[in-house]
């Protein structure tokens, strides 16, 4: 009989920490940054062996080997304005930034030539931060406000001379408060300086799967909306300002829209 009582309770054990959703929580999260390590750890020679260093064209194989991690954390994206992104040449995409998943939607979509702005501390993630400047992300100072807008400065002329797309998240770090933090000016400069158009991308918001106050992590599904390019064409830094307005305001009409319809097919939203 007591036998009996410790197969129950052996059986019982993962059956209840499976059910709870804190331990998913975690084990999601920690099961999310191992897979990606270990996906780096593979992209590494793969990536070398293709351009044989730090080279735009990386971004591939860093997508393709990313695409397939949704599936293990539940996740669906649901995309809308793909013809968007049918731009020749280069130009600046600037999206919202809710959390290290959006790694996730951003592999999704990403356009050919395309990598992104990142902030310095991100190359030393292990084996991800190699991949990242593998993949020829730009690295920024946040701190050093000077040294960044020299950077992006290079990144313009880079831009025209390579032909390569950056990707931006304006917010300038990650956001989970609900809307849209007020945007820094970098993207604009950028897109001004390069005279390049910019792709505004709306990630709807995580807060009806994943809470990371109640240690929820939910299946769920995000919406992705691709909005309509801004020209800049014949801009100057006195359109800076202007230019970034706009692109908010189009932003967190459309986050907002993307969001209330996300929480409406997939039950009543948790704030
Ligand atoms: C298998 C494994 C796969 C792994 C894959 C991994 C994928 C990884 C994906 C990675 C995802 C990683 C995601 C991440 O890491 S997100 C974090 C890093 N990204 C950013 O921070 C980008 C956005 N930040 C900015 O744009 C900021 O503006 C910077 C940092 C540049 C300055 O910050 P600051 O706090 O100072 O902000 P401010 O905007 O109020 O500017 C102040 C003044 O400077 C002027 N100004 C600004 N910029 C320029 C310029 N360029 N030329 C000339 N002037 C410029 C501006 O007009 C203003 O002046 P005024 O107008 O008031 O007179
Ligand atoms: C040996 C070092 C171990 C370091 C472990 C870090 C592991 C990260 C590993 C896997 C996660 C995969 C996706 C990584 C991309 C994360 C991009 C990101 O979201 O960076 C945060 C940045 O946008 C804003 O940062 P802050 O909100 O200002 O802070």
């Amino acid at each position: 009989m007591d036998g009996l009582w410790m197969i129950a309770l052996l059986l019982l054990i993962p059956l209840l920490l499976w059910t709870s959703s804190t331990f998913v929580f975690y084990f999601k999260k920690c099961f999310y940054v191992a897979w990606m390590m270990l996906l780096a750890l593979f992209a590494i020679p793969l990536c070398i062996l293709k351009s044989g260093g730090r080279d735009v064209e990386n971004m591939r194989i860093i997508r393709g080997l990313v695409r397939h991690v949704k599936y293990f954390l539940g996740l669906r994206f649901d995309v809308s304005g793909w013809e968007h992104l049918q731009t020749e040449g280069p130009y600046v995409i600037i999206s919202n930034h809710q959390s290290s998943l959006d790694v996730l939607g951003l592999m999704e979509i990403l356009p050919d030539r395309c990598t992104m702005i990142a902030k310095k501390e991100l190359i030393y993630a292990g084996t991800v931060g190699l991949v990242c400047w593998l993949g020829g992300i730009v690295f920024i100072n946040r701190k050093k406000t000077n040294d960044a807008k020299n950077v992006m400065a290079d990144a313009a002329k880079t831009m025209l001379d390579d032909q390569i797309r950056l990707w931006v998240f304006p917010e300038g770090t990650r956001n989970q408060r609900g809307g849209l933090l007020p945007f820094k000016k970098g993207a604009f400069h950028l897109a001004v300086q390069a005279q390049v158009p910019i792709i505004p991308i709306v990630f709807s918001s995580y807060s009806n799967f994943y809470l990371r106050k109640e240690k929820q992590f939910n299946s769920g599904t995000i919406r992705l909306k691709i909005l309509p390019k801004i020209d800049t064409k014949g801009m100057t830094s006195d359109d800076i300002s202007s230019l970034s307005d706009k692109s908010f305001n189009l932003m967190r009409s459309a986050f907002h829209s993307i969001s209330d319809s996300v929480t409406q097919s997939n039950g009543p939203s948790r704030h």
